[in-house]
């Protein structure tokens, strides 16, 4: 496997309620929290367009586009593929619609990003959370 085939590249979501949690995803296998969000398709126009379908797919609400403000850039371990780099886009972004768990996700959980009680993947723990 060649270095670039190592790198998982994504677009991620902050989400944050009126109370300054922030909302992480479990999908089903995987045994930590990450940021909603996912990998770009060839059919995205842009990478918005992935966040909406994606947010979309998880958790059945639509993404404000003109609310999306971005974050950072950041780099980690991927969190559920081995010897596998994840570099994501983060955008805070608010959504409408009802949140609610889609078949791919085992469990949601809305977290105070100072004092996560769950388990979190490395790319939100190091690098998103400190920043909210
Ligand atoms: N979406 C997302 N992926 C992350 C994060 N942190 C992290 O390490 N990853 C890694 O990046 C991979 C991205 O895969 P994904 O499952 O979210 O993307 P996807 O929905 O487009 O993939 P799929 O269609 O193959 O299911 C995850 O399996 C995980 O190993 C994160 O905060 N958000």
């Amino acid at each position: 496997m060649s270095v670039a085939e190592r790198v998982i590249h994504i677009v991620a979501a902050v989400i944050r309620d009126a109370a300054g949690r922030s909302l992480l995803v479990r999908k089903h296998g995987a045994a930590v929290f990450q940021q909603p969000g996912g990998k770009r398709d060839p059919g995205d126009a842009d990478e918005l367009a992935t966040l909406a379908r994606e947010l979309h797919e998880e958790l059945g609400c639509e993404l404000v586009r003109d609310s999306a403000r971005l974050l950072c850039h950041c780099s980690a371990p991927a969190a559920n593929e081995p010897d596998h780099v994840v570099e994501a886009a983060v955008y805070m972004v608010e959504v409408r619609g009802a949140i609610v768990a889609q078949a791919e996700i085992a469990e949601l959980r809305w977290i105070d990003p100072a004092a996560p009680d769950v388990p979190v993947a490395r790319l939100s723990r190091e690098h998103i959370l400190p920043l909210l």
